[in-house]
């Protein structure tokens, strides 16, 4: 059940993510595409949560400035930023095959959390909110050549932490604590309580 104000221009995702993409469709509301395409380099000393939630708001402001210039003050724009941290230390995407073969030999075995931040911004009413979810990955044991498999499907490379958990990657984790689509890059459950603050419903 679509709000009675609700016009077709009113959700519009900040993301050049085909995860992003399919997962906000999940809410059945219309959605356009605008990509940020910001700058993600963020502070040394910012927590991972402050790095996700910065770059979400980051991503979702920048989209709002060009959408200003369309003359569109109403649209809520979403926008969200994923992380895999390991004992404090932060990954995000590869830059390089041997980057990637470096992530995922530390990952393995291990367990670490996957950082979701989102973003919901509307310029009418000036309004923002920004949060966050944690969710704990432990993944297989695996050795440098079933690493070397994984990276050679290609899959890595445009990933946080070097995987994919709803592709390929799905073989290489053993276990998760908490919700699933924040690992995917967008915790739509979060998504759905945030924009009720923005007076919309969904189911
Ligand atoms: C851990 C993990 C991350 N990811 C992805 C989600 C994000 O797309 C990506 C992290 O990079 P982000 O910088 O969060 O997002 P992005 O550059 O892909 O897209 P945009 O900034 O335009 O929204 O990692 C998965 O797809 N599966 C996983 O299991």
């Amino acid at each position: 059940m679509v709000n009675a104000d609700f016009d077709s221009h009113t959700l519009v995702l900040a993301s050049a993510s085909p995860r992003r993409q399919e997962l906000i469709a999940l809410l059945g509301l219309p959605v356009r595409i605008i990509p940020s395409n910001v700058d993600e380099n963020t502070p040394d000393d910012w927590s991972p949560a402050g790095i996700v939630e910065g770059l979400s708001l980051r991503k979702a402001l920048a989209v709002q400035a060009e959408l200003e210039l369309t003359g569109d003050r109403s649209s809520i724009v979403v926008g969200s930023d994923t992380i895999v941290v390991l004992n404090s230390k932060v990954m995000g995407k590869p830059t390089d095959e041997q980057d990637a073969f470096r992530m995922l030999r530390e990952l393995a075995g291990r367990t670490h959390q996957v950082y979701t931040g989102v973003t919901c911004a509307r310029l009418s009413d000036g309004r923002t909110s920004t949060a966050h979810r944690i969710t704990e990955v432990t993944m297989r044991n695996l050795s440098d050549e079933q690493i070397s498999r994984y990276i050679a499907t290609g899959e890595p490379m445009d990933k946080a932490g070097a995987y994919g958990i709803q592709e390929v990657g799905s073989l290489l984790v053993d276990s998760i604590e908490g919700c699933y689509f924040n690992v995917v890059g967008l915790p739509v459950s979060l998504l759905a309580v945030q924009l009720e603050q923005f007076g919309i419903t969904v189911p």
